[in-house]
């Protein structure tokens, strides 16, 4: 028999929930009037604990701070979670960051999102609570922010799999957010403050760094570029390999050449390659070693640091002792108040002090001198690899052609090709001619023009030089016209001393030497010379350049000239 029991009418049901549910309102609304936040988060956490013991589940907190300190893993799950969106998710922020180019997504406050590890589940929920206003310094440590909310997320998963989720699954969402965020990362050129007080604080600026110029712009000989890039890669790869053998994480790169021939666009497409910051280290800026040491320490990891001019940046003379003061600027500031980096500063830092201070380091000096370096700065392990910048060369032409004009084949391309082998011009030059016109005919009629001046006052430039040497070698010194021993001019009268002065005016590579080496008679020689001085109106050229000793001599040796009988 069943026992006698009473249901309920449906009328006590209703009333009875009601009436709970209206307690439980007031509850809630006293507790929250009168119940201060921090005694109802503890109540909640214990309340949670009490049920957790019912359950399977582990919950990992990850607070946004530790501290003061932003919890990097807070941010690495932010990064990373921006990336697991799945169908469940109703609501996401996004962004677009002023002057990046993607789209920024991330997680709303109390949206759950479900993650899969090696085949188990884990959910994420964000959770944002309003807390008393503080401080928090930004990044730069300059200046700080009031923050009045506290954000953390809350990760849950089956508690079987608590040391896979801390040894292996968040490990693995900090190196993804790390890549996540190189990928995205905008290239920034960094320069130092003018300002840059005290010895916290960071002392660098930074810009948005877009320049435009890739391994594929770049008109270099293809053996060159490709030895580059194979480099870049292998150093990029090779964390392991330096660690095994001892060497910091750090290679060397010295630019040279002359000024145009693409130096400073290597630096950004090497930048642009391995998704590197650059900071452009301005030495004259530094007040001393010390300085230095201070802002070689605050760069970061995957950059590249640059040094231009470094024979100019540096008394490269003087190992170990202070460079002489620079002349005071006009308006003079504690930072140019003249450079004291010692070359031994500089040494040290490349390989004592910076190579210990980080990984995945570049540095590249460039200079338009390399003769005058030190070679102690060009050794290997300090500057590993040198580039020579060269003039620019028929498959450099190719490259520049293609990028500017999108052409590879023109009637006049083979043409210009052989008058750039034979003509030192720079790639900026030949790049500025490129830009001048759309039509590719016009463009390379003009640079054909600019090719054909270029060689004539490069000649002009070389027959001045070599004419410079030939007057050098024929010529007496003054100090030996002072005491008589020389040859006197006059004595060029005499056929001997017309013989004399055209077999050294043989022994010289010049122009002009050359030109009388065709002769075999003095005489014809001789008149050769005249002619040739007389035709190419060189004689004036000569003459302004002579010293103020009395009569010219370059019209004495005319004048001689003349006088023989020819
Ligand atoms: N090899 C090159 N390939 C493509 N463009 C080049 C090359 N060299 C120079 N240019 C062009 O010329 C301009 C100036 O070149 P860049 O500043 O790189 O030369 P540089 O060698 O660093 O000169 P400097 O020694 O004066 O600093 C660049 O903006 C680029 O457009």
């Amino acid at each position: 028999m069943l026992p006698n029991i009473q249901i309920p009418s449906t009328n006590a049901v209703i009333s009875t929930a009601a009436s709970v549910a209206a307690t439980t309102m007031l509850v809630r609304s006293f507790a929250k009037d009168f119940v201060p936040h921090e005694i109802r988060q503890y109540i909640l956490t214990k309340f949670r604990y009490f049920l957790a013991t019912f359950t399977n589940e582990i919950i990992v907190v990850v607070d946004e701070y530790e501290g003061l300190n932003k919890n990097q893993l807070f941010s690495a799950a932010e990064i990373y979670l921006g990336t697991i969106f799945n169908h469940s998710t109703r609501i996401f922020r996004a962004s677009l960051p002023e002057k990046e180019k993607k789209i920024h997504v991330s997680v709303e406050g109390n949206e759950e999102l479900r993650d899969k590890f090696c085949g188990f589940q884990l959910k994420w929920r964000m959770t944002i609570r309003q807390t008393q206003a503080r401080y928090v310094p930004y990044p730069d440590e300059y200046s700080s922010t009031i923050q009045s909310e506290f954000r953390y997320f809350q990760l849950s998963f089956h508690k079987k799999y608590k040391n896979k989720v801390l040894d292996e699954y968040l490990p693995y969402i900090v190196e993804k957010s790390k890549s996540i965020k190189q990928e995205r990362k905008t290239l920034k050129l960094l320069t130092l403050k003018s300002e840059r007080h005290g010895p916290r604080g960071n002392p660098w600026q930074s810009v948005n760094l877009d320049h435009p110029a890739t391994f594929e712009t770049l008109a270099m000989d293809t053996e060159i570029k490709n030895m580059v890039i194979d480099d870049l890669e292998r150093f990029v790869n090779r964390k392991e390999f330096y660690r095994k053998v001892g060497k910091a994480w750090k290679r060397g790169y010295l630019l040279f050449g002359p000024p145009g021939t693409g130096k400073s666009s290597l630096i950004a497409a090497m930048a642009n390659y391995l998704n590197f910051d650059v900071y452009d280290l301005e030495l004259t800026d530094i007040r001393g070693n010390s300085e230095l040491r201070r802002l070689i320490i605050s760069t970061a990891n995957r950059s590249i640091l640059v040094v231009e001019d470094i024979d100019a940046s540096i008394d490269l003379s003087e190992r170990g002792q202070a460079a002489p003061p620079r002349p005071l600027p006009m308006y003079p500031s504690p930072y140019n108040q003249g450079t004291k980096v010692t070359l031994s500063g500089l040494l040290n830092f490349i390989d004592g002090l910076w190579s210990s201070c980080g990984d995945e380091r570049i540095i590249v000096f460039t200079t338009n001198h390399k003769d005058k370096l030190d070679p102690a700065l060009l050794r290997p392990g300090r500057m590993d690899v040198h580039i020579h910048m060269s003039y620019c060369t028929p498959c450099g032409f190719k490259m520049l052609v293609s990028t500017y004009l999108g052409i590879t084949e023109h009637p006049l391309i083979m043409e210009v090709e052989q008058m750039i082998g034979t003509t030192k011009v720079t790639p900026a030059e030949v790049g500025e001619q490129l830009l001048k016109s759309d039509d590719p005919e016009v463009v390379l009629r003009g640079l054909i023009e600019f090719l054909e001046k270029k060689k004539e006052s490069e000649e002009a430039k070389a027959f001045k030089e070599n004419l410079e040497v030939t007057k050098a070698e024929v010529l007496p010194k003054p100090e030996e016209e002072k005491d008589g021993a020389s040859r006197d001019m006059k004595d060029v009268k005499s056929l001997e001393g017309l013989k004399e002065l055209i077999e050294m005016v043989q022994a010289s590579p010049a122009n002009a030497g050359e030109l009388v080496i065709k002769r075999d008679k003095a005489s014809i020689a001789l008149k050769g010379l005249i002619e040739f001085l007389d035709g190419k109106n060189r004689v004036e050229d000569i003459k302004a350049s002579e010293t103020n000793s009395g009569e010219s001599t370059s019209a004495k040796v005319q004048e001689s000239c003349k006088e023989v009988k020819i």
